[in-house]
Parts: C-alpha cells; structure tokens; sequence
C-alpha cells in the first residue's frame, strides 16, 4: 500500500525544505515538524488491546497500545525524522542502520547496524527523507527482516516513482507512506524536482 499523506501544513513545510536558499536550520527545523505531522497520520492504524482499568468513579473497557514501536531511521539522512516522530511517541526505541549510497553505482553499502532486542513483535517504522532507486530501503527492509521483524512500515518524505516500485515489488507486505510523490530520477538518480541532497542539506556538509 502506498499512502501519500496530503495535508496542507506538510505541503506548505515540504517547500520550504524543497527551495534551494533554505540552509540548514531551516531546513531541519521543517523536517522535525513534518514527521510529527507525518507520525500522527501514521500511527492511525497502529494495534491495540482492550484493557479493564479504574477511573476515580467505577470501572471500565478501553484500549492501550499493544506493541512497542521502534524507529529504524537510515542514517545518515534519517535521522532528522527522529525528534519529530518521538516528540509525539516518546516511548519509541530507536534502531539505526548506516547505508550510504555509491555515487557511481548507486548501490547501497551497509556500514552499522544496531537494533533493541524485541523487533521481531514491535511495530518497525523505517525513516529516511529520501526514496530514490529505492536500494537504500529496500536493503534497510532486509535487514529488519533477518532480524525477525514483521510489521514493518516505510516512512518518506519525497518518493520517486521508481523507488516505489521496488519496494512494493521486492517488499509487498511493507506499507509506504510519503509527504509527496514526485516526478522521476534523473541521470544522477537524485529525485526531480526532489530536494537536493537531504543528508548534506540536514548537516551542513556541502
Ligand atoms: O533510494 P536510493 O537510491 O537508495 O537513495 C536514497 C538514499 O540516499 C540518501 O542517502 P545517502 O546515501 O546520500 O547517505 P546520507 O544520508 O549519509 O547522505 C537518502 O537519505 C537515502 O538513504
Ligand atoms: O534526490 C535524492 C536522491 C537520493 N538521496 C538524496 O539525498 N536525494
Ligand atoms: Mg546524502
């Protein structure tokens, strides 16, 4: 399934991000609020139990949540969703995967991984701005998967249409969510019109 979360505040804040004279604070500080926005509409669905507690006048049915949730940002670029999305579920775990893509072959290479114990019955939301080929998440999927996770959810800001067709053939059972879709990869595999290069907008780093 794929979800394009249309919402006027996310639209407005994704093309702030999106204008090339954004610099840095900015543009983080539009990233943290989008996937605070983005976390509200994607925890919709999340599963719960019914539970019996007291309130101060008698006793009664309700609901908990029923499984942790943990976020699985791929660095470098997905951490800038982190904040955001645990300002609104503070209880999250957070796992990293380290892949960066080569810039001639555009293949991914894993350089860390590192995961709380309970994924395999955990709710696993994979952050990352960027889905372009879609190889960095496609192998992020992978490795959540060896670990034993099972419901597992794709958390991007701006998709190319190439990228969502790889994970939902590669990874049918894996829910993306977007803030947009955009138009295609250029001859360089960065997204058009896209946003750049979101690790290097995030940190500073050109
Ligand atoms: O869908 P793909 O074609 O795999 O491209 C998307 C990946 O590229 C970017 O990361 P990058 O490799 O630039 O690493 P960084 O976050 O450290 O900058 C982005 O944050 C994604 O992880
Ligand atoms: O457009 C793109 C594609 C991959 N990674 C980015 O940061 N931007
Ligand atoms: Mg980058």
């Amino acid at each position: 399934m794929l979800k394009v979360l249309e919402h006027p505040l996310i639209t407005h804040k994704l093309t702030q991000m999106r204008k090339v004279e954004t610099k840095t604070k900015d543009f983080r500080e539009n990233l943290d609020e989008i996937g605070g926005l983005m976390a509200y509409e994607i925890t919709r669905n999340l599963p719960v139990k019914e539970v019996t507690i007291e309130t101060p006048i008698q006793e009664m049915k309700t609901y908990e949540l029923e499984k942790d949730i943990i976020l699985v940002p791929i660095l470098r670029a997905g951490l800038g969703m982190v904040d955001g999305i645990s300002n609104l579920i503070p209880t999250v775990k957070v796992a990293h995967v380290g892949l960066y893509r080569d810039e001639e072959t555009l293949q991914p290479h894993v350089y860390f991984e590192k995961y709380p114990p309970n994924i395999d019955d955990a709710v696993v939301m994979i952050v990352d701005p960027m889905l372009a080929t879609g190889g960095s998440a496609s192998a992020a999927i992978d490795m959540v998967k060896k670990q034993g996770a099972k419901d597992i959810r794709l958390v991007c800001l701006v998709g190319a249409p190439e990228g969502v067709k790889v994970i939902e053939e590669l990874h049918p059972d894996v829910d993306i969510y977007l803030a947009a879709l955009d138009e295609k990869l250029n001859e360089k595999g960065y997204i058009v019109p896209g946003l750049g290069d979101a690790g290097d907008r995030i940190f500073g780093t050109k």
